[in-house]
């Protein structure tokens, strides 16, 4: 019998899963409101100008194939933490911020449950605390890194918004010293994100309860089209002095989903501090996958270091920001105005970011799949992207239908 006869069929992932149906379905009206992959107006994958720009410079340097170090293009890390930190950072001025180049937000976030599995000095605290729900792929993967994960209140499906009361409950009864995963702008999957007082509200119980903050900050600039605004609540924190981990990810705001751009960092105590926490991370790094990818490094040092394109970035990943929010209210108004579905839907507006969470049940979600041709995650989750002006009739029309 063959070594692999009793390998179970998996289930299909819950994001990437959906994608597979909808490529599946022949109907030409079909719509994939699911992976979180930006679409423009009309309907199709964004090459950013910037990112084109940014390449013909490279290709014009002849720049060579040679391995990156195991943390990475050195420049790419220092741009990828002064765009995250802010320039008036302290901690990256003193040079106490060791930071990883990494495969894409995912590698930063599985190198970083890696290196805490390792080295958290606190053993009986490897726990890590979710939002309830988070990203799909949080679970997996800080349980394949070695930690316990467990969850704290996040949604209120009642007011679909923030269940505040029960997030400061969970954190002020989580362990001392225990692990909190923070998704630091456009929440996924609910699209809700703490006001600033609210961050400063969490930034103190995390202090007072000496929880240890890592920030998942996989869509700065993406949310509000600022980069700097997006990045309120790591700024926050690190300037309140909490010692935080963070994952950042280039899929999104710069449209480099298959070229696997991202970075993990962690403040330190002391420049030699973060020298010793720089060797473990490569003594991580090294027997996973040795070192990163070079090409969309080099896109992203080329456009943060040269300031026309640094400002054009900015100018296009606004412009995301800004077609994601008139899509918010071009449903908004279908769904209320011409179809006046029963049910309340401002959170579609009031929501930030890629996703909207519409409330709509598994039953619904699956009748949309096999009756309208319309895909979204099993949880009612909708990427906003795949929404534009020539199918959002079609889709608030099958919504209507679908909740009477
Ligand atoms: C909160 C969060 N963190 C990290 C990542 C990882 O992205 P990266 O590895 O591609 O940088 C995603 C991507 N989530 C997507 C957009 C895609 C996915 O599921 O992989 C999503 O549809 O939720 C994310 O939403």
């Amino acid at each position: 019998v063959s070594l692999w006869a009793n390998v179970p069929a998996g289930p299909p992932d819950p994001i990437l899963g959906v994608s597979e149906a909808f490529k599946a379905d022949p109907s030409p009206k079909k719509i994939n409101l699911g992976v979180g992959a930006y679409r423009d107006e009309n309907g199709k994958p964004y090459v950013l100008p910037s990112v084109k720009k940014a390449e013909t410079i490279l290709l014009a340097n002849k720049v060579n194939k040679e391995y990156a170090p195991i943390t990475g293009e050195p420049e790419f890390t220092k741009l990828a933490a002064r765009l995250a930190y802010g320039e008036a950072s302290t901690p990256l001025n003193e040079n106490r911020i060791a930071v990883t180049q990494s495969i894409s937000g995912t590698g930063a976030l599985r190198v970083g449950g890696a290196f805490i599995a390792r080295h958290y000095p606190r053993e009986n605290r490897r726990i890590i605390y979710l939002p309830k729900p988070s990203w799909g792929n949080h679970t997996p993967l800080f349980r394949d890194s070695g930690l316990e994960v467990r969850g704290y209140r996040y949604f209120d499906k009642d007011t679909v918004g923030l269940d505040f009361k029960g997030l400061k409950e969970d954190l002020k009864d989580a362990p001392e010293g225990s692990i909190v995963l923070l998704h630091a702008c456009a929440h996924n999957p609910t699209g809700i994100d703490p006001t600033p007082e609210q961050w400063k509200e969490i930034s103190e119980i995390v202090k007072e309860k000496e929880l240890f903050p890592f920030f998942d900050m996989a869509y700065q600039g993406f949310a509000s089209g600022s980069p700097d605004k997006d990045a309120f609540a790591v700024r926050h924190f690190v300037s309140e002095g909490h010692q935080i981990a963070l994952a950042q990810s280039f899929a999104k705001n710069m449209g480099l989903y298959g070229e696997r751009v991202g970075a993990f960092s962690l403040v330190t105590g002391s420049p030699e501090e973060r020298a010793k926490v720089d060797s473990q991370v490569k003594i991580v790094v090294r027997p996973m996958y040795s070192n990163p990818p070079i090409h969309g490094a080099r896109i992203v040092s080329t456009i943060l270091s040269t300031p026309d394109l640094h400002r054009q970035w900015e100018q296009e990943v606004k412009g995301m920001a800004d077609r994601i929010i008139s899509m918010r209210e071009k449903l908004y108004d279908a769904l209320t105005k011409d179809f006046a579905t029963p049910g309340e839907w401002g959170h579609i507006k009031s929501q930030i970011g890629m996703f909207s969470f519409t409330g709509l049940t598994q039953p619904q979600t699956k009748a949309l799949a096999e009756k309208a041709s319309i895909y979204m995650t099993a949880d009612g989750r909708i990427s906003m992207a795949g929404l534009n002006s020539s199918n959002v009739q079609y889709f608030a029309e099958s919504v209507h239908k679908a909740v009477t």
